[in-house]
């Protein structure tokens, strides 16, 4: 066997980079080498995160602070960035120029037009040199341009949830030109590990409330994706819900068939699609999806359905926000880009 891939986590202190490090910890291509963390910096890895005493090299770990240089001299070859949108850019350069190859579980490197993120993130890019070689990954979409990228911006949690779906009926031109309207639900860890009075247990319980409407700023990266797949500008409404849970994501989107488009036709362009791709399960023509599947997965399970009163296609899905939303698909890459097996390390129940 080949010698282990070193890799770094950059915000290992959060809800996602500490989604990576139990997937990493426990994959057997990888040697996870440093974690960082600025608030944590000098601690105990496994005094943070008392679940991962005794597993693989977790006991030695310390947090340091963040440090391209470091990462570097730590051995790391990959570093993946678990920090917020506007500051992964500033770390994605210098760890670049360093050699290393780079994932990024933030938004910085997912639109391709420095105007639009601008527009939707209410600052100039910090890096938009790098936008052109930035690779939007969604494994399912993208696989052979995500082996060669040394920059890979892995999707939104909610637009993973979305796009999966809608992307082949898309491309197979099943969909009329009419504006798409979609529903998701997110866990509460999908708003990240920090301290924010509404996130607190007592606003959370017993209550789902749908926030960022309008124009939420996923907006944008699931309008460009879903215009690459249709060759067209595809209209979406969306909004998203916080539901009282630690996590998972439950996606509705509505969409009306071209004229005399079956939902034969929806099925077998769905399986076409993703009956080869280990993490696309699809659960069939009225069948109802469950968070409570996917959660600490990296599975998207799908189902569709049509409502002929109505004229209208009902596409279903559910994800964990921190797994194939995030970490897990974050890992996925990186088993594309080093060549592992599609689902080392990523098939836990
Ligand atoms: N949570 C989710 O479901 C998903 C998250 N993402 C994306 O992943 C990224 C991380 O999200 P999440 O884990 O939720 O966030 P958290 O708030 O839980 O964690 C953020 C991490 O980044 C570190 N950090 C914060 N500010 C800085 C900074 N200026 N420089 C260096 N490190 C910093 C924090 O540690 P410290 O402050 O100690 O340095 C912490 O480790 C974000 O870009 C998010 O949008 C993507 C998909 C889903
Ligand atoms: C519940 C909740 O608050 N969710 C977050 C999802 C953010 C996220 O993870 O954003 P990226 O995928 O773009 O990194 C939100 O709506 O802002």
């Amino acid at each position: 066997m080949s010698a282990p891939v070193k890799v770094a986590v950059v915000g290992a202190s959060g809800y996602s980079g500490a989604e990576l490090l139990r997937l990493l910890l426990r994959h057997p291509n990888v040697e996870l080498v440093a974690v960082t963390s600025r608030s944590l910096a000098g601690k105990a890895l496994s005094k943070e995160f008392p679940r991962f005493r005794g597993v693989g090299v977790a006991d030695s770990l310390t947090f340091t602070a963040p440090d391209a240089a470091a990462l570097k001299a730590a051995g790391a070859e990959i570093a993946f960035l678990a920090v917020p949108h506007g500051v992964a850019a500033e770390y994605a350069k210098p760890l670049l120029e360093l050699g290393l190859k780079v994932i990024d579980l933030s938004a910085d490197f997912r639109l391709r037009s420095p105007a639009l993120y601008e527009e939707f993130y209410g600052h100039a890019h910090p890096a938009p040199e790098l936008l052109d070689e930035a690779v939007y990954a969604l494994p399912e979409v993208r696989a052979e341009q995500i082996k060669t990228a040394r920059l890979i911006a892995c999707p939104g949690c909610y637009p993973t949830s979305i796009l999966l779906p809608l992307i082949p009926l898309l491309k197979a031109g099943l969909l009329a030109d009419t504006p798409l309207a979609v529903a998701s639900m997110s866990g509460a860890s999908g708003a990240g590990r920090k301290e924010s009075i509404p996130l607190l247990f007592c606003e959370v319980q017993n209550s789902v409330r749908s926030y960022s409407v309008p124009v939420h700023r996923h907006l944008s990266e699931i309008g460009q994706e879903l215009a690459l797949a249709a060759g067209r500008e595809v209209k979406l409404s969306f909004v998203p819900h916080l539901m009282p849970t630690h996590s998972g994501i439950c996606t509705t989107t509505f969409a009306q068939l071209k004229t005399g488009v079956t939902l034969e036709q929806i099925s077998a362009a769905l399986h076409s699609a993703y009956d080869k791709a280990p993490f696309v399960r699809l659960l069939g023509v009225n069948q109802s999806p469950d968070t409570k599947n996917v959660t600490g997965t990296n599975f998207v399970d799908i189902g569709w359905s049509y409502d002929a009163r109505a004229g209208q296609l009902i596409l279903m899905s559910t994800e964990d926000n921190i797994g194939k939303g995030a970490s897990g698909q974050a890992v996925q890459n990186m088993n594309l880009i080093c060549g592992f097996e599609a689902t080392a390390g990523l098939l836990n129940i």
